[in-house]
């Protein structure tokens, strides 16, 4: 992997059946050979990564989360995430649901996760881990946590220690 520590990717997604009827143009296309997008006819944009239409969810995720998964087996810090308009393709690119050819890079990362770490406990002796998942929704000024479905309607409060890490707090439970 290169060492630059963060790294762009671009996904265009297809136009959806709707657009289609509605007669949308794809303004934006992926230079060919290149990670670079074309807006209109003549404005060029470079990224690290630049996905077309075509995209497999596969190809998304070898090429930007993979190696970010392997090198958190073996210590470091990563993070993912997806930025852009709504309607965009940021929930499609990410969840997905099902773990088959349309699985998005959380149940991909899921899946490599416990692969990865399956082998290292079978190579290394002695090697124990621990698996930690939260899953939070903030949307319009609202924070839900996913997995807590009990919880959903009581207040959620994002909170900083004094070295400022950020966690978030159940206001009922403490
Ligand atoms: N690469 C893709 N291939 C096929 N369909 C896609 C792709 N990306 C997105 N879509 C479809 O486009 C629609 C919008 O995508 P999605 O819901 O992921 O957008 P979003 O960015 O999460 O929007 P919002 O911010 O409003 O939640 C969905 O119907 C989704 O299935």
């Amino acid at each position: 992997m290169s060492e630059v520590c963060v790294r762009v990717a671009v996904r265009i997604r297809p136009l959806l059946p709707k657009e289609v009827l509605h007669s949308h143009q794809v303004c934006v296309r992926v230079v060919p050979g290149s990670a670079q997008v074309m807006l209109g006819s003549d404005r060029v944009f470079p990224f690290d990564h630049a996905f077309g239409p075509t995209a497999s969810q596969d190809e998304v995720y070898e090429s930007c989360v993979q190696p970010l998964v392997e090198s958190l087996v073996h210590g470091y810090n990563a993070t993912v995430f997806c930025y852009g308009q709504t309607g965009s393709g940021k929930t499609y690119t990410l969840g997905g649901g099902n773990l088959d050819e349309d699985g998005g890079i959380i149940d991909r990362v899921a899946q490599d996760v416990f692969f990865l770490l399956g082998e290292k406990r079978r190579n290394s002796d002695g090697v124990e881990a621990t698996v930690r998942v939260s899953y939070m929704e903030l949307y319009r000024e609202e924070l839900r946590d996913l997995l807590e479905l009990h919880t959903m309607h009581k207040e959620l409060h994002i909170r900083e220690d004094e070295k400022g890490n950020t966690g978030n707090k159940n206001l009922f439970s403490d």
